[in-house]
């Protein structure tokens, strides 16, 4: 099987290495050319997955239409603001009976597309039904080291779905299915923006009670807000809602959570992300999933909270005073 893998940072360049290792013939697109001319010298991605030796049989591009040409899977892993470009630019190169898997955690801020919707409008038709979504709880650098992972899998058809199951199923690398797109992005996309806010009551000094209800109630508009764009209840209890919720608010290898914690420490989003080089979704997805909820009409207390320390400068500490005093209300609501 010929697999090409777009994007090389952390993510995309472990997912290349796994499917490497299991005998595919893959080859890995980095949007950095000197990244690439680096990867095919030293075996070692050292801007996005530093230390960790790459499979021999490996192979890197920096030409989009030859890494999409020809393949008979191809796995999509850039950052979720640059996909529609990257697509306009690969789709026509993508022959029809090609699976494709989309990695990426992320909606977009101008048109509040998830990742399916950009798919469906930007790929043909004809790869409209081999559209798959890998998400759930699996920091890059866990995987890299072989570390147990279960992660799922949706197809619009299960068939589908099992197809992609299979290629990237390793002893390690444990994946199950489901047919609830919707469901499985949304939950990749929005737990990015409550790992921010778990973030930031850490950073604040608070403890485990504010990270459990920042969790649980994460979860509630979560399910909200997926229910209104036609999503399963059940699906954010699974491995793309809770687990990687869970993972994400409370894993240090977070970059979500990272950047949250320096703003509840004080710091200023633009410095912040001025000394990353790495991609923390939230902080465009809080501004999108707010625009969104608007749009539905879905109440979002947390993400609200999380939108305005982001991109209106409000205080942290005020956030949380505006969270708390809320009107009381019933749980189940
Ligand atoms: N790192 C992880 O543990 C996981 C990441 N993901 C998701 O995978 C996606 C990619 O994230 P990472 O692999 O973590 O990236 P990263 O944060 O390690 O690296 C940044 C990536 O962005 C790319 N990039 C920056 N500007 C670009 C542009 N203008 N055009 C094209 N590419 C550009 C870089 O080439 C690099 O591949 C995100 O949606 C993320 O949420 C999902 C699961 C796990
Ligand atoms: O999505 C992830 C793990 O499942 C990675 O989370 P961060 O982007 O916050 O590092």
């Amino acid at each position: 099987m010929k697999i090409g893998v777009i994007g090389a940072g952390s993510w995309g360049t472990t997912l290349a290495d796994l499917l490497a290792r299991k005998g595919y013939a893959v080859t890995l697109w980095a949007y950095e050319a000197d990244l690439v001319a680096r990867m095919t010298q030293n075996r070692e991605n050292d801007l996005f997955l530093p230390k960790v030796e790459l499979a021999a049989n490996l192979s890197f591009s920096a030409d989009l239409a030859q890494t999409v040409t020809g393949k008979d899977l191809l796995l999509l892993v850039p950052p979720s603001q640059v996909m529609h470009a990257l697509m306009l630019q690969a789709g026509p190169h993508i022959s029809p009976g090609t699976l494709v898997v989309s990695a990426s955690k992320g909606i977009e801020t101008e048109t509040l597309r998830t990742m399916s919707e950009v798919l469906e409008e930007t790929l043909p038709r004809a790869l409209h039904s081999r559209l798959t979504f890998l998400s759930g709880p699996s920091f890059a650098k866990e995987v890299a080291a072989g570390m147990p992972t279960a992660v799922v899998v949706a197809g619009r058809d299960l068939e589908t779905a099992r197809l992609v199951q299979e290629v990237v199923s390793t002893d390690t690398f444990r994946t199950y299915t489901n047919t609830d797109i919707m469901g499985v992005e949304l939950g990749g996309a929005l737990k990015n923006v409550i790992a921010l806010a778990a973030g930031v009551s850490d950073g604040l000094g608070f403890g485990y009670n504010s990270r459990a209800a920042l969790i649980t109630r994460g979860l509630a508009e979560m399910t909200r807000l997926g229910l209104a764009k036609g999503a399963q209840a059940a699906t954010f209890a699974g491995l793309a809602g809770m687990g990687d919720l869970v993972l994400t608010c409370t894993g240090d290898l977070s970059r979500n959570r990272s950047v949250g914690i320096e703003l509840g420490r004080g710091r200023k989003l633009k410095e912040i992300l001025s000394g990353m080089k790495m991609v923390a979704e939230g902080v465009k997805t809080s501004l999108a999933t707010y625009r969104l909820a608007q749009k539905l009409g879905v109440e979002v207390p947390i993400t609200e909270q999380m939108y305005l320390i982001l991109y209106e400068d409000k205080d942290p500490r005020q956030a949380v005073i505006d969270l708390m005093a809320r009107d009381l209300k019933a749980e189940n609501v």
